[in-house]
C-alpha cells in the first residue's frame, strides 16, 4: 500500500514538474463526472416538485439537471484537452529516464542478469502504461468519484438500493483476481517475450539473416518464433479468458438482483409507500450503480497495471542507485603507475550462471609491462579484461591499482585512463571521424584531424581512411543516406585507431585485436603495438594483449596462461617454453601448423 502510494507520488510529482497548470486542470473532469452522477437526485427533485406542486424543488431540480447536462461535459472537455500534451511529455520523460538508468549504470552485471533483462523487457512492453501514468491516475479519480456519488444518492433515496452494493462486492474480488492474473501473466511471459524478440531480430539484421539463409534455417527460426510468440501471448490470453468469465458471472448476478429490487420498489410505489420522485431516482440509480461498479473495476485494473509498471521502473531506479552506492569511490587514479595492477583472490560469476568464470585468481601485472594473456576458449580472458576495466562487480577478492582498491576509485576516472580495442568491437555508424574520435572525448568533443591522423597511423589504418569518399566526414553504415559499409577487418582497424587515440593510458587492452586482419596488416600492426606499448610504459602503463596467435606472444614481458578461470602458468616466453607445460605444447602445435 505504502509502495503504491509512493508510486502515485512519483507520477504526480513528475506531471507537476512537467506542467503545473495541466496537472490541475486535468482534474476538472473529475468535478464534471461528480456533477453528471448527481443527475438522478436532480431528476428526483424535479419530479417531486411537479407531483407535489413545490416550485423550489422543481426549479432546484431543473437547475441541477441543466448543470449536470451542460456544465459537466464542458468541464470534461477542458480536463481531457489539458491531458493530451501532458501524457506524451510524461511518457517521454520516463522513456528518457529508463534509457539513462540502463546506460549510465556504472558496471555491466545488469546486462548479463536474466532477471534484469526480464524486468526491462516487461517495462518496455508496458511503456504505454507508464507513458499514460498520469492519465490512468486522473481516470482512476474520475471513476472513483462515480461510485461514491452514486452510493450517496442511492442511500438518500432508499436503503434497499444499497443491497445492490452487496451483490457488487464479488466484482471487487474479481478485479483483484484480474490484477493478480495479469501480473502473473507479465512475469510468466517475460522470458518467452524476450526470446521472440531475439528470434524476430535475427530475421531483420543483415548478418544473421544471411547466415540463416546459408544454413536454410529460416523455416526453423520462423517455427521457433511461432512457438515462442505463442508462449509469450498464452499467459495473457489465459488471464483474459478467466477475467471475462468472471465478469459475465458478476453481471448476470447483478442484473438479476437489480430486477428483484426494482420490482420490490415498484410494489411499494404502487402501494403509495414510496414517492414517485424517489422511484424515478431509484430507476436511474440502478443503472448508474452498475456502471459505477464496472468503471471502478476497470479503473482499478488500469491503475494496478500502471502501478506495477511504475514499480518496475522504481526497481530499475533502486538497482541503479544500488550500483552507484557500491561504486561511490571518488579516488583519482595515479598520474603514472609505479608498481602496477594486482588481482588478489578474484572470484567472479556471471549473474544467473551456475559456475565461476574466474576462481581465486591472483595475478601481478607490473607497471610498464606488456602482458600477453592466452588460454583456450572460455578460459576467462575476456572476463579478466572486464574486471580490469571495472565492468563487473567482483564477488570475492580485489583489483588493486598501485595498491589502491579499484572500488575506492572513481570508475569514470579510472576508465578515462584505460584504452582498448575489444574482441566484439563497436561498429559505430557515425561519420568516420566520430567513430574514431569517441576514443578520446575528455575535452567533451571529437579531437581534431591531427590527433585522428596520428591514431590512424598507430593503427595502420591510414589506407582505410584514404579509401573513404569524403575521409573523416564519410558516413559509415550502408543503411544511412550516402553511408558506406566496411569489411570486418576495416571496422576492426577503425576500432584499433579509436584505442590508440587516448594518450598515455594506464591500461591499454588489445583483446584479439587482429582476429579479422590479413597477415600483412597484422604484421604491420604488431610493430605499431610495440611502439604504443612503449609509449604506454613511459607512464608505467600496462599493455595487455589477449590473443590466440602465439606468434604475437613471444616478445611480451610476461605471458599468462589462463585455464578454467585460474592462472595455469606464467613467465616469459623462454621460461614457459623451457618449462615444457601447456604453453609450450600449444605453441608447438601452432608452430607445426605453419611449417
Ligand atoms: N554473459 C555470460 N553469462 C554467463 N557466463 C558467461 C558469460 N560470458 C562468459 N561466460 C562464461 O565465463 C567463462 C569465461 O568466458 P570468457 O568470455 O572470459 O572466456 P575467454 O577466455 O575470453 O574465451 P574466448 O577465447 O572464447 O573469447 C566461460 O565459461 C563462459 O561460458
Amino acid at each position: 500500500m505504502r509502495y503504491n502510494a509512493q508510486s502515485i507520488g512519483l507520477i504526480l510529482r513528475t506531471s507537476w514538474r512537467i506542467q503545473r497548470s495541466a496537472t490541475i486542470v486535468a482534474f476538472f473532469e473529475t468535478f464534471g463526472r461528480a456533477l453528471e452522477y448527481l443527475m438522478p437526485l436532480f431528476v428526483g427533485f424535479a419530479v417531486t416538485g411537479v407531483v407535489n406542486h413545490q416550485a423550489a424543488y422543481l426549479v432546484g431540480g431543473l437547475c441541477g439537471v441543466g448543470a449536470s447536462q451542460g456544465l459537466a461535459p464542458l468541464l470534461s472537455i477542458v480536463g481531457v484537452q489539458s491531458r493530451i500534451g501532458l501524457n506524451e511529455r510524461v511518457g517521454q520523460f520516463f522513456d528518457a529516464q529508463i534509457g539513462r538508468l540502463s546506460g549510465s549504470t556504472a558496471t555491466l552485471n545488469h546486462l548479463h542478469d536474466p532477471q534484469y533483462q526480464d524486468q526491462m523487457h516487461t517495462l518496455r512492453e508496458r511503456m504505454g502504461a507508464l507513458g499514460m501514468a498520469y492519465n490512468s491516475l486522473v481516470n482512476a479519480a474520475n471513476q472513483l468519484v462515480t461510485p461514491i456519488i452514486t452510493i450517496v444518492v442511492a442511500a438518500s433515496v432508499d436503503w434497499r438500493l444499497l443491497l445492490l452494493l452487496v451483490v457488487a462486492v464479488p466484482a471487487t474480488f474479481t478485479a483483484r483476481a484480474n490484477i493478480a492474473w495479469e501480473k502473473q501473466a507479465e512475469d510468466d511471459s517475460a522470458e518467452a517475450g524476450r526470446r521472440s524478440k531475439h528470434l524476430g531480430d535475427l530475421t531483420l539484421e543483415p548478418v544473421p539473416a544471411s547466415e540463416l539463409r546459408v544454413f536454410g534455417a529460416r523455416r526453423l527460426v520462423r517455427n521457433l518464433l511461432g512457438i515462442h510468440s505463442l508462449e509469450w501471448r498464452k499467459p495473457f490470453t489465459r488471464a483474459e479468458i478467466r477475467g471475462s468469465f468472471m465478469a459475465t458471472v458478476v453481471t448476470v448476478v447483478y442484473v438479476g438482483a437489480s430486477i428483484g429490487i426494482l420490482a420490490w420498489l415498484l410494489h411499494d410505489a404502487l402501494a403509495g409507500r414510496l414517492s414517485a420522485g424517489r422511484f424515478a431516482t431509484a430507476v436511474l440509480v440502478v443503472g448508474q450503480l452498475r456502471d459505477a461498479v464496472s468503471s471502478l473495476q476497470s479503473s482499478t485494473q488500469n491503475l494496478a497495471q500502471m502501478l506495477r509498471t511504475a514499480g518496475r521502473y522504481r526497481w530499475l531506479v533502486d538497482y541503479a542507485e544500488g550500483v552507484a552506492a557500491d561504486h561511490a569511490g571518488e579516488g583519482a587514479p595515479p598520474a603514472t603507475l609505479r608498481h602496477g595492477i594486482r588481482l588478489e583472490g578474484v572470484t567472479f560469476r556471471y549473474p544467473g550462471s551456475e559456475q565461476d568464470a574466474l576462481r581465486g585468481l591472483d595475478l601481478d601485472l607490473p607497471a610498464g609491462a606488456v602482458v600477453a594473456v592466452v588460454g583456450e576458449n572460455g578460459a576467462g580472458k575476456s572476463t579478466l579484461i572486464g574486471l580490469l576495466t571495472g565492468m563487473f562487480d567482483i564477488a570475492d577478492g580485489r583489483v588493486l591499482v598501485d595498491g589502491v582498491d579499484l572500488r575506492a576509485m572513481s570508475l569514470a576516472a579510472w576508465r578515462e585512463r584505460c584504452a582498448g580495442a575489444f574482441q566484439d568491437h563497436l561498429r559505430l555508424e557515425l561519420t568516420a571521424g566520430e567513430a574514431i574520435g569517441v576514443g578520446d572525448l575528455r575535452e567533451g568533443r571529437i579531437p581534431g584531424s591531427p590527433a585522428l591522423e596520428g591514431a590512424l597511423a598507430d593503427a595502420a589504418a591510414g589506407d582505410v581512411m584514404r579509401a573513404l569518399p569524403t575521409g573523416f566526414a564519410t558516413q559509415l553504415g550502408p543503411s544511412w543516406p550516402g553511408g558506406v559499409d566496411l569489411s570486418g577487418g576495416q571496422w576492426q582497424r577503425l576500432a584499433i585507431a579509436r584505442a590508440m587515440l587516448r594518450a598515455s593510458p594506464l591500461l591499454l587492452v588489445l583483446d584479439e585485436p587482429t582476429s579479422a586482419l590479413d597477415p600483412a596488416t597484422e604484421h604491420a600492426l604488431f610493430d605499431r603495438y610495440a611502439a604504443a606499448a612503449k609509449t604506454t610504459a613511459r607512464a608505467g602503463g600496462v599493455t595487455i594483449i589477449v590473443t590466440h596467435r602465439f606468434s604475437t606472444v613471444a616478445s611480451a614481458d610476461l605471458v599468462v596462461v589462463l585455464a578454467d578461470g585460474r592462472v595455469a602458468e606464467q613467465g616469459t616466453h623462454a621460461e614457459l617454453m623451457a618449462a615444457g607445460g601447456a604453453y609450450a605444447q600449444l605453441y608447438g602445435l601452432q608452430a607445426a601448423g605453419y611449417r
